[in-house]
């Protein structure tokens, strides 16, 4: 049986004013608090909580996995959603499927529905019904297996026959991680996403390398042109990594 411990929260249970009085100015003042206490809730609690957090954003956007089979797709994506790594056991997707987490961006919270899709070619034709309405693609390789890498100009090709002209792309070298059996090496990764023009990262689903920083610089952008804040549509992701370098580390992205 699962403890009880399991499903701790730390909840706001209330917020109080106290009037306090100024001395000096001679003023009264009103000061808020907000009292924390840790509650015991049942796993159907936290669900009901997390959809209610889900459902308050300012901007959203479909955000697509396209990669060829193993490369990583759902572990990257259960890495950023659950903060876990699925080891060893290896489940390929059937068709499509999503998940949804708000990140914060300055201030603003943007919803981002990451669909996870089947990378074997039997799936194809399913999932190319999706990618016409999605703002951003995340296109993963695996850094130890040559033939993914090889695979992407294809993917390419499709993005650009089936996705919007203004679709974010990024182009993810993912199993970083895998030193020893590392067949693409990091600037090949780099050199194929400045031919193709798009932005580009390792990542590791395993250690959670870039992970979070990849789905925030997607965000990110999002939220720029949303917002009119950028009149080309290039990506450019060295803006976002050079921006998470040189300022402290944010708060984690809420979910
Ligand atoms: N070492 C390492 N292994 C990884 C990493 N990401 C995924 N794997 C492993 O690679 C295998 C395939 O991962 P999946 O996430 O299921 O691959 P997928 O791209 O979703 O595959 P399809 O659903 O068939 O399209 C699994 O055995 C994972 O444990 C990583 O970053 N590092």
């Amino acid at each position: 049986m699962t403890s009880e411990s399991t499903y701790r929260q730390i909840v706001r249970v209330s917020s109080k004013k106290n009037r306090n009085y100024d001395e000096e100015n001679g003023k009264q003042f009103v000061n808020h608090s907000v009292d924390c206490h840790e509650e015991v809730v049942d796993p159907f609690t936290i669900k009901r909580r997390e959809s209610l957090q889900n459902n308050v954003y300012d901007i959203y956007g479909k955000v697509m996995l396209l990669g060829d089979s193993g490369v990583g797709k759902t572990c990257i994506l259960m890495r950023f959603r659950e903060g876990t790594f699925l080891a060893g056991n290896f489940i390929s997707t059937v068709g499509v499927d999503f998940r949804t987490k708000v990140v914060t961006v300055d201030n603003t919270k943007v919803k981002l529905q990451i669909w996870d899709t089947a990378g074997q070619e039997r799936f194809r034709s399913v999932t190319h019904a999706y990618y016409r309405d999605a703002h951003a693609l995340l296109l993963l390789y695996d850094v130890t297996n040559k033939i993914s890498y090889d695979n992407i100009r294809a993917w390419l090709g499709e993005i650009r026959e089936y996705a919007q002209d203004d679709v974010v792309i990024m182009l993810l070298g993912n199993k970083a991680d895998c030193g020893m059996d590392r067949a693409i090496r990091r600037e090949d990764g780099e050199r194929l996403a400045r031919e193709y023009n798009v932005a580009f990262m390792e990542t590791s689903a395993k250690s959670g390398q870039n992970v979070e920083l990849a789905f925030v610089a997607v965000a990110r952008e999002l939220k720029c042109r949303s917002t009119g804040q950028k009149d080309t549509n290039t990506f450019n992701v060295k803006d976002y990594i050079r921006e998470q370098t040189e300022k402290p580390q944010c708060p984690p992205c809420t979910t």
